[in-house]
């Protein structure tokens, strides 16, 4: 299975693959949150969904509830899953930690790179975001930035970045985290944003405003 991202590209986002049948209606991939799951190995290895998978370990000092001990190393042994068709890592972990090594097995295993920027405090100014957005796909075959947006300002900040960096021959993926952020998850893929992510179950988000699958499927498909 691939996983190009060369056009919009709709994650559910879950800690638990028993829900990938709920979400084949509407889902082009399934994101996998190993850092939230109960025993994310043996669910990798027990996987028989139809949906592609883009598997993620947050670290716990980018918002996510994986400890440092073992976790790329984790990531490192899903890409080897077929059914493992992409990877998320931190720009920090590249650029100051051992997310080379991810990048490196991804590579090897065919898998695309989602190389990811995360602030659950702030937008960053503008000429920030574009500067990270270029940072990140220097590495990864998908830059994505997700930002904590408390007013208008910021939402425009970042579908301003992702046009800019998009119309430059980038791939990315943004959106704005919390409230005033929550429509930029429908209207960033307008920009050029290539992944939306929803929860299949509105009650386990993965992240602070977003939709559900169904709401996120139909909001992007409307505005096409
Ligand atoms: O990085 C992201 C984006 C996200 O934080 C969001 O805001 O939808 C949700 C996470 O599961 C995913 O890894």
């Amino acid at each position: 299975m691939d996983l190009p991202f060369d056009e919009f590209t709709l994650a559910a986002s879950t800690a638990d693959l028993s829900e990938e049948p709920a979400a084949r209606d509407e889902a082009d991939c399934v994101e996998f949150r190993m850092d939230l799951a109960d025993a994310p190995r043996a669910a990798l290895a027990d996987y028989d969904g139809e949906l592609p998978l883009l598997v993620t370990n947050r670290a716990e000092w980018e918002g996510g509830e994986a400890p440092d001990e073992g976790r790329i190393e984790a990531l490192c042994a899903a890409v080897e899953h077929d059914a493992v068709a992409a990877v998320d890592v931190e720009l920090e972990a590249v650029a100051h930690g051992e997310g080379g090594e991810v990048v490196r097995a991804a590579r090897d295993a065919g898998a695309t790179v989602v190389v990811s920027v995360h602030d659950f405090e702030a937008t960053p100014p503008e000429q920030e975001l574009s500067r990270l957005l270029e940072r990140a796909a220097d590495v990864g075959d998908v830059a994505k930035v997700a930002v904590t947006a408390t007013d208008r300002a910021d939402t425009l900040a970042l579908l301003s970045a992702t046009a800019s960096a998009t119309d430059d021959g980038l791939r990315v993926a943004t959106m704005a985290m919390g409230e005033a952020g929550r429509h930029t998850r429908a209207v960033a893929p307008v920009y050029g944003s290539r992944i939306g992510y929803a929860p299949v179950d509105p009650d386990r988000a993965t992240a602070p405003g977003q939709y559900d699958l169904a709401t996120l499927a139909s909001l992007v498909a409307a505005l096409e």
